[in-house]
């Protein structure tokens, strides 16, 4: 595990999905032994549906350590393997944001 000091200043979230969506959509072609993305993508699918419930499991733990780095580090798996999902089942990015949008009030 990688944990690092964030740098705020790189963050804007709404390019920041658009982008890891748009590579993640990229790699619906590509070799699973070249990407692991591709390998989520085209593999067993309980494989990925996994991977995101031990994902969000090391979130709950991050958080329970109360450790900032690690809760943001987790959280970052954690949304790379969902997208991926949104990705395998043909849910595009700007239907989730119509999603999050539509609850705004
Ligand atoms: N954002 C990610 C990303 N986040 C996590 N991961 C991978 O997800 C896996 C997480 O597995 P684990 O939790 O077992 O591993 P870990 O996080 O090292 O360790 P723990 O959390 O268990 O302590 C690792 O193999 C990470 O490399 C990611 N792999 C790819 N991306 C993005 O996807 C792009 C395409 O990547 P490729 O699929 O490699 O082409 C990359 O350029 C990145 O932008």
């Amino acid at each position: 595990m990688g944990v690092r000091t964030a740098n705020v200043q790189d963050g804007n979230i709404g390019q920041t999905m658009e982008g890891l969506a748009a590579t993640i959509h990229g790699r619906r072609e590509a070799s699973p032994e070249a990407s692991y993305t591709a390998k989520l993508l085209q593999g067993e699918e309980d494989s990925l549906l996994k991977k995101v419930i031990e994902e969000a499991g090391e979130v709950v733990m991050a958080c329970k350590d109360n450790d900032r780095d690690h809760i943001r580090y987790e959280a970052g798996d954690l949304v790379y393997h969902l997208l991926v999902v949104l990705e395998r089942y043909g849910v595009t990015i700007d239907e989730l944001a119509g999603e999050l949008n539509a609850r705004m009030k």
